[in-house]
């Protein structure tokens, strides 16, 4: 029986994809699999029984990865599940800086009991009007799940758009319009584009990407979009981008103190992910994730350890490796099969970075295999599944 835990509530529609193997508990410390959205988890402490984090989501910067690579636990995200929701909110994001939508409704609520409210509108409403998207040009840094299905939309919407991304997958390139300007250097995003939005994820490398430097290259009156992570922005910079009016709006999903309520600012409280639909996605993803690791050992959208996967388990033991990725890690895996008289029948061996992952069949139970292999100098974790 294996044991899972919440730290995040997650849809019922996923957790109902554990099979009469698994079972709720509310204590994490025995735990084999922790099921999480946004939850920060940097603080914890794992014990020895945790084998799978699965992130019902995209963005795992709130999961040490490191750390749970070492302590031989993987972790899993959900690659494009909630990213049709996102990009939803991103097209409601453009439309609410092009035009004064939130001002207009806000108004009609404040004069909701005048009599006269028919008549007075249409004295009123000038101070609302905007902009159409069609014709302006759209920067989207970033072209993964998310990124991609932006681009595309904002194509259909007449936008003319610029992409940057110089890790494109093949799969992203595949999906991503033939009409979408490929810009070389993400410079070029800033000087042209009157509309910019970010889908990158929160690393060394984009933390505080928008910054001061970064708006002194755009258009004033650009128009800035944040449904990554608030990290991605220097608020300090943006804060003074919008009082001094050389951004236009700045629409994010990440509220912060700094930033909440800076006339300019359109602030979401985190909802691009949330949809029925998308937390349907994610919690289902996540769950047949960490059940095909824990029942066969699989790994498909591992973000600390590289994707193996040898079908489902068949008569005889397999035993699951996590490893550093050193030489002759699988020279002495096989010596101990050798030397125990044990009929390997399959194997496979993945490595990420510093990280890798040995997957063996024998015939019959494997006994002692345990003991013995995690013995060996650079394991990191062994489990036999029967
Ligand atoms: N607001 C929300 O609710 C919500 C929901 C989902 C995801 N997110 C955030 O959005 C991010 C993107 O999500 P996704 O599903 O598109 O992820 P993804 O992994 O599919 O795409 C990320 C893309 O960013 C690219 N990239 C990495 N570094 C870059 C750089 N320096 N410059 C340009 N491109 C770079 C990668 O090559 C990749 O194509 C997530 O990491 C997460 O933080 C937010
Ligand atoms: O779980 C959520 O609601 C948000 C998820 C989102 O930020 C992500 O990175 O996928």
């Amino acid at each position: 029986m294996y044991k899972y835990n919440c730290l995040n509530p997650i849809a019922q529609i996923g957790l109902e994809k554990f099979d009469e193997n698994f079972v709720k508990t509310e204590n994490i410390g025995e735990a084999d699999a922790i099921l999480v959205r946004s939850a920060g988890m940097h603080d914890m402490e794992f014990s020895s029984n945790l084998k799978v984090i699965a992130r019902a989501g995209a963005g795992v910067n709130n999961i040490p990865l490191e750390k749970c690579a070492e302590q031989g636990i993987v972790v899993f995200n959900t690659p494009g599940a909630n990213a049709n929701g996102v990009k939803e909110l991103v097209i409601a994001g453009m439309l609410l800086a092009a035009r004064d939508i939130i001002g207009g409704i806000n108004w009609v609520q404040e004069n909701e009991e005048d009599g006269d409210i028919a008549k007075i509108t249409e004295k009123k409403k000038k101070v609302f009007a905007g902009t159409e998207l069609e014709g302006k040009k759209l920067g989207v840094i970033g072209l993964g799940a998310i990124g991609v299905m932006v681009a595309n939309t904002a194509t259909h919407l007449g936008m003319e758009v610029y992409g940057y991304d110089p890790y494109v997958s093949v799969d992203s390139a595949w999906r991503l319009s033939g009409c979408i300007h490929h810009a070389k250097t993400v410079d070029e995003i800033y000087k042209e584009c009157d509309y910019i939005t970010i889908h990158v994820p929160a690393l060394e490398d984009t933390k505080g990407m928008i910054n001061r430097d970064s708006i002194s290259l755009m258009k004033k009156n650009v128009v800035i979009l944040n449904f990554a992570r608030d990290l991605l922005v220097n608020g300090e910079d943006m804060v003074d981008a919008l009082v001094s009016g050389r951004v236009k709006c700045y629409v994010t999903d990440f509220p912060t103190h700094e930033i909440a309520g800076v006339k300019g600012a359109i602030v979401i409280p985190h909802l691009g992910a949330s949809t029925e639909e998308s937390e349907d996605n994610c919690a289902k993803m996540a769950v047949r994730e960490a059940v095909d690791y824990l029942k066969n050992g699989n790994i498909t959208n591992s973000v600390n350890y590289p994707d193996c996967d040898m079908g489902v388990k068949g008569e005889g033991a397999r035993i699951t490796i996590l490893h550093r990725n050193i030489p002759n890690m699988l020279g002495q895996f096989t010596a101990f099969f050798a030397k125990a008289g044990m009929n390997i029948s399959l194997m496979a061996n993945k490595s990420k970075k510093e990280y890798a992952y040995t997957m063996i069949d024998v015939e019959g139970a494997a006994e002692g295999a345990e003991d013995a292999i995690a013995q060996i100098e650079g394991v990191l974790k062994v489990r036999i599944i029967l």
